[in-house]
């Protein structure tokens, strides 16, 4: 899908809006700092990153909740931007690499890959569904909402009506779910979702379950992949420094193995690295998460071990 010379765009978010932890603005600063442009140059990449976003502010006094709902109008302005943007790099046939940021993002990004893709299809790694309603959400964080309003389950705040519900359930699919709630649980079967949780990942191995998930989301691997991948996903071993760590998580190489069998597709069209919070844990703790960003994003994009 992507025409040659490949070219990726790098789209640095600094927002944590969509949590209430301080430091994931920071994500993509540390993962720029660390050099992740230059390694990309180095996989034979065209790299192009224009510097952060910088997102206007909308102070809280201006943004009150709406329901349960934190930020909900700070939230929808910077991913309606984002949306523009990686809309605007894949119509020019790059691949935009997003680097969270809080994965509220994602309601930009994804709506980005489908309006120029409107076949993509959607793997989301993560230890957690972000599925929540408005109605269903207990935290009222909206990162752990983006797919709900993706998918156009909720329409009753206006504020989210420019998100268009062109996510189809049976063009999504999760690998490392382990801490869902109840809610979620419901949507999940109500809408016939397809999600590997750790549990088939122990069962099958991970080989099997990327085959199984890319079977089920894109069987003749005709369409463009858009992969979505929360570093919180990892055991919190390997990716200690982020908003919602939860035990029982995919190992480095698991984490890294989906990349490649993606990579491997030749259909991956635009990637998102999120949850990266460098101010969460000790500095040791934050260089390796920080680091295995990185290395994430460089198997995504044909990084091999050999
Ligand atoms: N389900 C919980 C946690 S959601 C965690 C969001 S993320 N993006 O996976 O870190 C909620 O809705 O607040
Ligand atoms: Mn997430
Ligand atoms: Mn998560
Ligand atoms: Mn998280």
């Amino acid at each position: 899908f992507l025409p040659d010379p490949k070219s990726v765009a790098i789209v640095g978010c600094p927002f944590s809006g969509g949590q209430t932890k301080a430091g994931v603005d920071k994500g993509p600063i540390y993962l720029v700092e660390a050099g992740l442009p230059q390694q990309l140059a180095d996989l034979g990449w065209q790299v192009q990153f224009d510097g952060h976003h910088q997102f206007e502010e909308i102070s809280a006094a201006s943004d009150p909740p709406i329901g349960k709902l934190k930020n909900p109008r700070f939230v929808s302005k910077v991913c309606q931007a984002v949306a523009q943007v990686v809309g605007g790099h894949a119509k020019k046939g790059q691949l935009p690499l997003t680097l969270g940021g809080d994965h509220s993002l994602a309601m930009g990004t994804i709506s980005g890959t489908l309006d120029t893709y409107p076949d993509a299809c959607l793997v989301w790694v993560d230890a957690h569904a972000d599925i929540n309603t408005p109605q269903t959400t207990d935290s009222g964080n909206i990162h752990g909402m983006p797919v709900s309003f993706l998918l156009g389950l909720d329409t009753s705040v206006p504020e989210f009506a420019w998100v268009k519900p062109n996510l189809k359930p049976n063009k999504l699919v999760y690998i490392g779910l382990r801490d869902i709630d109840a809610g979620e649980k419901k949507i999940l079967r109500e809408n016939g979702i397809k999600a590997f949780s750790m549990h088939e990942v122990d069962k099958w191995g991970i080989g099997k379950v990327v085959e199984m998930a890319l079977d089920h989301v894109n069987p003749k691997r005709e369409s463009p992949i858009h992969l979505s991948f929360d570093v919180d996903a990892l055991d919190p071993s390997v990716a200690p420094s982020t908003g919602t760590p939860v035990r029982g998580g995919l190992t480095f190489r698991e984490g890294h193995y989906i990349c490649e069998a993606i990579y491997e597709t030749g259909c991956l069209v635009a990637l998102d690295i999120m949850e990266v919070n460098p101010s969460l844990a000790d500095a040791a703790s934050a260089v390796q998460t920080v680091a295995v960003g990185c290395s994430l994003a460089r198997s995504a994009l044909g990084e091999t071990l050999l």
